[in-house]
């Protein structure tokens, strides 16, 4: 039998600066201490923008609508017995302030300089998404 995938949603949000938002999983889980994006697992029956709207107001109590997130890209991660799927959502629109309401710390940073922080392995390839999505320009960034 084969195992499930796991889709877990995840979010880069980006200041008016152009910086990341990554927060430092708490001791007890898997990856403790390691940098990540905000996000978290599907939930059965879920749709993923949804999920990840809910998980941002868990773990940040920040209200995002689901609308706001776009896709940046994704990479397979876990094992053969638990492989997952992460995708990765740019949000630049969200409501309330940034609060480690689950993760230990949280830390802005330019996307280019994420790679130099220790983050779970499938979060460097996403970095790098997410540093060359935003130098080829977001659409609504094109005049
Ligand atoms: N939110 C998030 N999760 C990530 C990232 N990179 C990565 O490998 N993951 C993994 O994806 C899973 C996300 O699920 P979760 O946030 O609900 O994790 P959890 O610790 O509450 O559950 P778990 O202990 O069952 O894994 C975790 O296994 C986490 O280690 C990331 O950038 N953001």
């Amino acid at each position: 039998m084969t195992n499930t995938i796991i889709i877990v949603v995840a979010a880069a949000l980006i200041d008016s600066a152009g910086r990341t938002l990554v927060q430092q999983r708490p001791p007890g889980k898997a990856h403790a201490g390691l940098w990540e994006f905000p996000g978290g697992k599907v939930e059965p029956g879920e749709r993923p923008d949804a999920a990840l709207a809910r998980e941002l107001a868990e773990e940040l109590g920040l209200f995002v609508e689901p609308g706001a997130l776009e896709p940046i890209g994704f990479v397979q991660a876990g094992t053969p017995e638990r492989p997952m799927l992460l995708l990765l959502h740019a949000c630049r629109d969200w409501q309330g302030e940034p609060a480690a309401l689950e993760a230990t710390a949280l830390h802005w940073d330019r996307p280019e300089a994420l790679a130099a922080l220790p983050m779970p392995p499938a979060d460097y390839p996403l970095a790098a998404a997410l540093a060359r999505w935003l130098a080829a320009g977001m659409p609504h960034d094109r005049r």
